[in-house]
């Protein structure tokens, strides 16, 4: 879809999503734009009676100012009433893109579930502002609607006193559209130029808060000051250029209008003269001018925020899953006024095709920035075995259990579950068939049991097995409020080994037929992760965990448990095997073993010094 058709698309999703409330509300501004048809033929009757071009009655002068004061009250009321249901329409219709953009981040899978494409500053900023532009967009519609209808009637009670003058009001109107056309183009570069700067000063502070210790601690507060300050700069500029496009227009539009004027009194005064033209018309004229304006001006805003729209559109649809675009992010999916929405369930998925074995064929994953990954991996995972990928830092570890789970896009190879071909991992390799703990572990500031649950229907039992499972029983009996413990913004509140274990956890409380585990030993000491890997390993005997394993690590306490490990050189498998043969046939295995004896031996001695002072 193109991306000027999918603004139109969203536009008349907006507007349609809630008819009721649009077409009332576009009612009700219609006829607040409507009443000053009326204003002017009441001033007209007043004007041509004061001046003595109209027979009048006793009190027909009393009459006629009521009327005006009556009429300009029911505006008001117009207005008032607008004013009550607009907002509703107005909120409902930014919610409904919010909500599309956010479903799609959320449960998009597969390789757009990683590809939220910047920073989550640039993401928040792009739900405030570029929604805001959608929903101003088709806000205007019914500005447009009103004043072209007080348009067409003025034009017609003008025209029928005065067809040359009435003629020359048109003009504007054609300049104002020609003006905008010629520089749609520019405006649309200007905005979007705007947008992304504005975003990024966003993006910059986001980063700045959540990386206020690095900051304090590599004494780089005014680097970062300097550095807002240079984003700020570019975005002022950026900025003052968008606003300037607009003003400008919006004052060539108002220019063209003013002339307009002009030229409608120079051409009333002659018609005046002659008799043709009454102090009334010329108070009608005058009061209809004043009005009509809007219309080149609504008009000309319209035509400059189509392109701004279509800016919008792209970057909110960028922000969904790759296959998404405006249908999806326009789509009407439920806003709840009056009554509470309906729940979110969750449901445990039957356990139909139990894992036997899970393969992988020529998976070849580049990179698009670095050009790095894994090329033409083959690996095969049995149930009950405990598999172990190992290999340097940045020899592709991650990178390979990550296209495995359907997480990155492949570039080749495939993926088969008990033998059949897997379609499209992403949405197949997930809970309970696979659960993955990342390397970079993530908590939300909620309760420890929220975090580990995210909504999944364990019972308390399940939920037990799984902190146990992850070693985790003791620190949560030294918590205050246990499971109902909040862990703080990304889990401060908790040590580096908690917080992965916690990760661990969520998975195993997913009972996954196959736990995938990327790297628990950044944050964990070599007993932690030993105790760990042994109470999986009885549970996966008697049947109450993880019977299946695909671990990435580099200590003994997993390498020696192993069924089978798969060394990584450069993003190429170069041994597959037991860790004893390993050790004869592959010298990468035994260059990474000799590290890794090295590396415990001081972590122990470390541990041992620390303890005994
Ligand atoms: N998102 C990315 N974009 C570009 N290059 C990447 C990306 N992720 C990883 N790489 C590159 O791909 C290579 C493999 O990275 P990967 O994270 O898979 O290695 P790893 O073996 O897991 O490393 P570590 O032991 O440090 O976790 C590295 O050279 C890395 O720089």
């Amino acid at each position: 879809m193109s991306s000027r058709s999918g603004v139109f698309l969203v536009m008349r999703r907006l507007a349609s999503f809630d008819l009721r409330r649009y077409v009332v509300g576009t009612a009700l501004w219609s006829l607040f734009f409507l009443v000053p048809l009326l204003t002017g033929l009441v001033l007209k009757a007043i004007f041509d009676q004061l001046s003595g071009q109209r027979a009048a009655g006793a009190n027909t002068a009393l009459w006629l100012c009521l009327a005006f004061v009556a009429v300009e009250a029911v505006r008001g009321l117009m207005f008032w009433f607008s004013l009550n249901i607009w907002p509703y329409w107005w909120n409902g219709a930014a919610t409904i893109l919010r909500a599309n953009v956010l479903r799609s981040v959320l449960t998009a899978r597969g390789p757009a579930a990683s590809r939220l494409p910047h920073s989550s500053g640039e993401a928040v900023s792009r739900f405030r502002d570029d929604v805001e532009d959608l929903v101003i967009l088709t806000d205007n519609t019914v500005d447009l609607a009103g004043s072209l209808l007080f348009g067409i009637g003025a034009f017609v009670i003008m025209w029928s006193i005065d067809p040359v003058v009435t003629v020359v009001l048109v003009l504007p109107l054609t300049i104002v559209v020609i003006l905008n056309r010629v520089l749609s183009e520019v405006i649309r570069r200007i905005h979007r130029r705007a947008r992304e700067l504005g975003a990024a000063v966003t993006a910059f502070i986001g980063e700045t808060f959540s990386g206020v210790l690095a900051i304090k601690t590599a004494g780089a507060e005014g680097a970062v000051l300097d550095r807002l300050r240079e984003h700020n700069q570019r975005r002022r500029q950026a900025a003052v250029k968008d606003r300037l496009a607009m003003d400008m227009l919006d004052t060539a539009t108002g220019a063209t209008v003013e002339v307009s004027i002009g030229l409608v009194l120079l051409l009333a005064a002659p018609a005046m003269r002659r008799g043709d033209f009454t102090v009334g018309d010329l108070a009608l004229f005058t009061s209809y001018v004043g009005w009509l304006t809007m219309l080149p001006r609504v008009l000309g805003r319209m035509l400059y925020r189509i392109p701004q729209g279509t800016v919008a559109t792209e970057r909110l649809a960028r922000l969904m899953a790759t296959h998404e675009d405006a249908d999806d992010l326009s789509r009407h999916s439920g806003v709840w006024f009056d009554s509470e929405p309906p729940p979110v369930a969750t449901e445990v998925p039957e356990r139909t095709d139990p894992l036997r074995v899970v393969e992988a064929r020529g998976l070849t994953v580049r990179h698009s920035d670095t050009g790095r990954g894994v090329a033409d991996v083959d690996l095969r995972v049995e149930r009950g075995s405990f598999t172990v990928v190992t290999g340097a830092v940045g020899s592709g570890k991650t990178t390979l259990v990550r296209a495995l789970l359907g997480l990155l896009p492949l570039n080749q190879g495939t993926v088969s579950w008990n033998g059949r071909e897997v379609e499209d991992p992403g949405t197949f390799l997930v809970p309970n068939r696979v659960a993955y703990a990342g390397q970079v572990p993530r908590l939300f500031s909620e309760s420890l049991r929220e975090n580990l649950l995210l909504g999944w229907p364990a019972d308390a039992e399940e939920l037990d097995r799984a902190l146990a499972l992850a070693a985790l029983e003791r620190d949560l009996a030294d918590m205050p409020e246990g499971l109902d413990t909040v862990v703080g913004p990304r889990g401060v509140r908790l040590s580096g080994g908690q917080v992965q274990r916690a990760t661990a956890a969520r998975a195993l409380v997913r009972s996954p037929d196959l736990l995938v585990v990327d790297d628990l030993s950044s944050a964990l000491d070599v007993e932690t992760e030993q105790l760990l890997w042994d109470r999986i390993a009885v549970a996966a005997k008697d049947g109450r965990g993880p019977a299946t394993l695909l671990v990435v690590s580099h200590r003994r306490a997993a390498l020696e448990r192993a069924d089978q490990i798969v060394v990584l050189d450069r993003g190429r498998v170069v041994g597959t095997g037991a860790l004893r043969d390993l050790l004869r046939t592959c010298p990468e295995m035994r260059r990474l073993w000799n590290e890794e004896l090295v590396v415990e031996a001081e972590e122990h001695s470390t541990t041992t010094a620390a303890v005994s002072t």
